[in-house]
Parts: structure tokens; sequence; C-alpha cells
């Protein structure tokens, strides 16, 4: 069994942006710059956010955080995107989710401008990536795609189960494992909460990419000797004892699954630390872009 380590691989790509960030500042051009909007103050998010705007840091981004209250409207969100639309030294840019109550997301998700969308939430570049055109590919996908190519995976012709079918993670999985090419190539079947016989689906899988939510959720008499484990689950679970007042865990029962299967992603230190380092990926492209429309 093989670990895939996110927070080694996550810190080699951030070193990689970081070197052609400097040649960057060297030539004296325009370095990416990459705002987030944090609405409200859920923990999980400021901590998301706090992760990502210390990562452009450290990789010579320049970054700006605007934080909004959680009694924010709709129209004010939606003023604020669009100045970050028209701000031409912002080259990318997020708005953290899950956004409150009051606010509809989808609209939200609409008003990015798709050229600075660096989360690839926008319809627009859902459905470039559908069509396997280039675009900016949502990070949480992207970051198993380069977790699987830099460990050698195979994927080609395997049964990938994805479980979960969120707009952030598991809709974008299940078509990018279906892609031609490598990573990709894979049959995938995408189960969700209607899904009949799911653990019968679940023990002829390959591949298994978990995004459910569900702490230790998947046991290793579910799956296939040898198969693939992908935990995308991230859950804080209260605990008085531990510093920080909770610890996290993934979908999957680690400690027996990984006795079973042959690369297997950790809950903290997998798939998380990767979403950021792409995020970056994502940041940089736009600037490209934006370099060479001008
Ligand atoms: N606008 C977006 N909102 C959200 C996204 C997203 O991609 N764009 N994804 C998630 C949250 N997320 C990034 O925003 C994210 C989740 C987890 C991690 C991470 O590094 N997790 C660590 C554990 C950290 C902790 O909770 O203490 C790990 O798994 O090792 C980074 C980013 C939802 N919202």
């Amino acid at each position: 069994m093989e670990i895939l380590d996110g927070k080694k691989v996550s810190n080699e790509i951030k070193d990689e942006i970081a070197i052609q960030v400097a040649k960057m500042r060297e030539k004296g051009e325009k370095v990416p710059h990459l705002a987030a909007i944090l609405v409200g103050s859920d923990g999980a998010s400021l901590t998301y956010v706090g992760s990502k705007v210390r990562s452009c840091e450290k990789v010579g981004f320049e970054s700006t955080l605007v934080r909004m209250p959680s009694t924010t409207s709709e129209l004010e969100l939606l003023n604020k995107i669009e100045e970050l639309n028209k701000n031409e030294d912002i080259d990318g840019f997020i708005v953290q989710l899950p956004l409150p109550p009051q606010i509809d997301t989808q609209k939200v998700l609409l008003a990015v401008d798709p050229d600075k969308d660096v989360d690839g939430f926008h319809p627009m570049n859902f459905g470039k990536m559908a069509l396997d055109m280039s675009t900016f590919i949502p990070a949480t996908p992207f970051g198993i795609l380069e977790l699987l190519e830099r460990y050698n995976v195979d994927t080609k012709g395997k049964h990938t189960v994805v479980i979960g079918r969120s707009h952030i993670v598991g809709r974008p999985m299940s078509i990018l494992m279906g892609r031609k090419g490598w990573p990709g190539n894979s049959t995938v079947t995408l189960t969700h909460s209607h899904t009949k016989n799911i653990t019968q689906i679940i023990s002829q899988a390959d591949i298994v990419i978990s995004a459910l939510g569900v702490p230790k959720f998947l046991k290793a008499e579910m799956i296939k000797d040898d198969a693939v484990i992908i935990d995308v689950g991230i859950t804080r679970v209260a605990d008085d004892s531990c510093e920080k007042g909770y610890y996290i865990t993934g979908d999957v029962d680690f400690e027996n699954v990984s006795k079973k299967a042959s690369f297997i992603t950790p809950v903290p230190g997998g798939v998380g630390p990767m979403t950021i380092a792409m995020l970056l990926k994502n940041t940089l492209l736009a600037r490209e872009r934006h370099r060479s429309r001008k």
C-alpha cells in the first residue's frame, strides 16, 4: 500500500509555482493576483481562506481577502463580485462556499467573470471542462487528477466509483475520470443518496472516490483487494481533549481500509492540501491568459 501524500505533493507544486513567479518578477512582469470573498465567519471557511492567503504569500502571488458580514445581502455580494470582475489588477477570484442561506449560490457563481473564475464553477467553464476544452478545472478534482498522475496510478479501463454528486467534487470528478487521456479513460459510476445497492457497486470498484462527508463510511469489507481509495470527506468532530477542540476525519476507515488498498489518501494531508495548490495553479493560468491577451 502506498500513501498518496497530498501534503508533500502540494508543497512540491507550490515550489514549482514559486519558481515561475520568481522568473516573472525578474523580468519585471506582473505577478498573479488572487482575491477571495468570505461571507460570514464559519470556522472551517476561515481556515481554508486563511490557508489560501498564506499559500499566495508563500509562492509570491498578490492576494486580497474581502470579508463581508454573515448578514450580507445577495445584492451586496453581487456588487462586490462586479467590482472584482472590473478590477484589472485581479487575475482570478473565488467566493468561499458555503454561503449564508439568504444568498442564492447559483446566482453568485453565474456573476463571476468566467475569465477570472479560478474555482471553475461558472457554467461556461464547467461546460468547457465536460467538452474537453481548455479551462479552469475545479481545484479539488484537479488535485485528485494531479495526485493520480504524480503517483503513476493506472486509471485506463478501470471502474471508478464516485460517491456523492456535489457540484464542487463528485459531479466534475465523474466527468474527468471518464475523459479521454490519463488520468481518465475510466468507466465511471456516479453514486448518490438514491443509489440502490451502493455497497455492491463499491465492491466492484477499482478506484473509489468518496465525497460524502460521513465519517468512516467506507469500511475495509466494502472494497475490493488493491482498490485505489481517494478520501475527499473532511468532517470536524468536536472533541475537548484536542488542542483545537475538534479533530478531522474522512469518509474512510483509514486504519482498516489502508491494509487492503493499493493506494490511499489520508485525512488530513491528502486531497485537502491539493485543493489549495491547484487553486494557485489555476490563478497562474489566469495570469498567463490575461498577459497573452494584452
Ligand atoms: N469557493 C470554494 N469553496 C469551497 C471549496 C472550493 O474549492 N472553492 N472547497 C471546500 C473547502 N476548501 C477550499 O476552499 C478546502 C477544504 C479543505 C482543505 C484542507 O487543506 N484540509 C486539510 C484540513 C484542514 C482543516 O480543516 O483543519 C486537510 O485535509 O489536510 C483546503 C481547502 C469547500 N468550499
